[in-house]
């Protein structure tokens, strides 16, 4: 064996019949093995109750390959699929976990692994507590090698039940052992944040409440709920994207540098930063956060249902699709930054942008007195257009005296020849690696529960009248009037802004 020992291993996919496993993690394992990322040591044992043969099994991982459009050379992805096995189990029954243990013993021979296995739950939550106590009641974690636990959102949907859901995982796995997902945080451009800000003096030194205005962060979807109306109904906004995705955000822009990027170091930050959110009172809600839901309307020419019209949504649903929000964070960085969040589905497009707008100069040397000059603004363009812009005032051409906005626009997937990896390839990566920097510690998911919590709890109390934004458009009305009460207003996402 070579010295990469340490990441041979087979993974464990729960729920290997399921929409994750088909649409992200398949294609992204073949993506590792053509990259030369993982080596001829894997094995990946997929389980879920269908009767699958190992031969249905690979040809559905095959397909799965076919249809995220990833070029396959027939030998390579024949060589690949060998790799994969599959046991028909139902995670609910002790009994069967020992043919899963004598199928791990067996691959683990086959494919000279060590015994280091990493247990992917891609599966409704409420398996994830009875999986991990099997785990480990039934031996399978007792091995000479590593084990992990890589485990899906959402976990949990308040703090009490997520403190559940983790005591039961804790009975199994060290929480170094414990990698939870939050895809956002394999994005490239969100992996970029630390770099922009640390890597760049330009940015460091600017980056406190004495030249930053506000932070804007818009993650907008165009799409509606699709097929997952029942879990979405149980969940909205704020629990599926808030909780999770955006403070995930809010945290990597606002935490302080950690003295090295070490997984402990940087989650050490995070944690401080999302400790130093305000809380809200119950009554401070409403002055904080905004929450909507779409009714029918035009999303990309074509008409669209509003969301309570949508399958598996009750027809007289609360639960809130859009939430716009108002953060402090209290501490000396950032005491009086506003950072403003929105995120919502059936939006005019799909885009995720971070916008830092700095404050303006005491004085305008140029154009009238009365105008002010357009404020400098960093914006990190996360998704579909990956990249940084600048804009700074800039000298009209001519004899004149005014200025005028200048965007200085840095392409990341523009470069030719260059496919940003897809944010599971980069995380299932890290995880066979052993780095943890990029998932998310308990105690972070802990203090975002804690934050969200009052929100849900007022909004469950209180009437609403849905739904209140149009399909197509950037939410309710009252989103933009959060900004304008403290005289800001939100930039717009990017493809309306070129
Ligand atoms: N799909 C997505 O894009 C995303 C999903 N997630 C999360 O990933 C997880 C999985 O989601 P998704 O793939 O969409 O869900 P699916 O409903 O598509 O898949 C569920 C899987 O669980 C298996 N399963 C269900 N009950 C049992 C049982 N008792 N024993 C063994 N296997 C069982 C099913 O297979 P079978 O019926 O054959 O038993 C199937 O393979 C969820 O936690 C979800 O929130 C997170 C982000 C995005
Ligand atoms: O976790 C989730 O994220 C997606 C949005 O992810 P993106 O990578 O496409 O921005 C969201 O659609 C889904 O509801 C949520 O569960």
């Amino acid at each position: 064996m070579t010295n990469n020992n340490h990441t041979y291993c087979t993974i464990v996919l729960f729920g290997a019949t399921g929409d994750l496993a088909k649409r992200k993690l398949f294609p992204s394992i073949y993506n590792l093995y053509r990259k030369g990322l993982l080596s001829e040591h894997f094995a990946v044992v997929g389980v879920a109750r269908r009767e699958w043969s190992n031969e249905v099994f690979r040809q559905n991982v095959s397909a799965s390959i076919k249809e995220a459009n990833i070029t396959a050379e027939e030998q390579d992805l024949e060589r690949f699929l060998t790799h994969f096995r599959y046991l028909s189990l139902n995670v609910t029954n002790a009994a069967s976990y020992q043919d899963l243990n004598a199928l791990l013993c067996n691959v683990e021979e086959e494919f000279t692994i060590p015994g280091n296995r990493i247990f992917y739950m891609a599966m409704a939550p409420e398996f994830f507590g009875t999986i991990g106590s099997y785990l480990k009641s039934e031996g399978i974690t007792n091995t000479k090698g590593w084990t992990r636990l890589i485990i899906e959102k959402p976990f949990g949907r308040d703090l009490e039940s997520a403190q559940k859901l983790n005591d039961e995982i804790r009975h199994a796995f060290e929480e170094d052992e414990i990698y939870r997902i939050d895809h956002y945080l394999g994005k490239e451009m969100v992996q970029n944040i630390g770099v922009i800000r640390f890597a760049n003096a330009l940015f460091e030194s600017l980056w406190n409440n004495r030249r930053i205005a506000n932070v804007q962060i818009t993650s907008s979807e165009s799409l509606g709920v699709e097929d997952r109306g029942g879990y979405y109904d149980t969940s909205g906004a704020l629990r599926d994207m808030v909780q999770n995705h955006m403070l995930q955000m809010v945290a990597l822009l606002a935490m302080e540098p950690p003295i090295r990027l070490a997984t402990e170091e940087v989650r050490s930050e995070k944690i401080k930063a999302l400790r130093s959110l305000r809380p809200m009172t119950a009554e401070e809600v409403d002055q904080y956060f905004v929450r909507g839901q779409y009714g029918p309307g035009i999303v990309s020419g074509k008409e669209v249902p509003g969301y309570r019209s949508e399958e598996k949504v009750n027809p007289n649903s609360k639960t809130e699709t859009f939430v716009a929000g108002k953060l402090l964070i209290d501490n000396h960085r950032w005491a009086g930054v506003p950072i403003y969040i929105r995120t919502g589905k059936r939006m005019k497009e799909k885009s995720t942008e971070i916008v830092v707008q700095f404050k303006d100069l005491p004085m305008n040397l140029y154009n009238k007195f009365e105008e002010q000059l357009h404020p400098n603004l960093l914006i990190i363009h996360i998704q579909p257009d990956e990249g940084i812009s600048i804009v700074l005032n800039g000298k009209r051409i001519g004899a004149s005296e005014e200025t005028i906005p200048v965007k200085l626009d840095y392409c990341n997937n523009c470069e030719d020849g260059i496919n940003t990896p897809e944010a599971y390839e980069k995380l299932l990566y890290d995880a066979i690696q052993g780095d943890a920097t990029n998932f998310t510690h308990w105690d972070e998911v802990a203090l975002s529960w804690k934050f969200v919590d009052i929100i849900s709890k007022t909004w469950e109390t209180s009437s609403v009248s849905f739904p209140n934004y149009e399909s197509g458009s950037m939410g309710p009305k009252a989103a933009d009037e959060l900004l304008e009460k403290d005289g800001f207003s939100w930039w717009p996402v990017s493809k309306s802004s070129k």
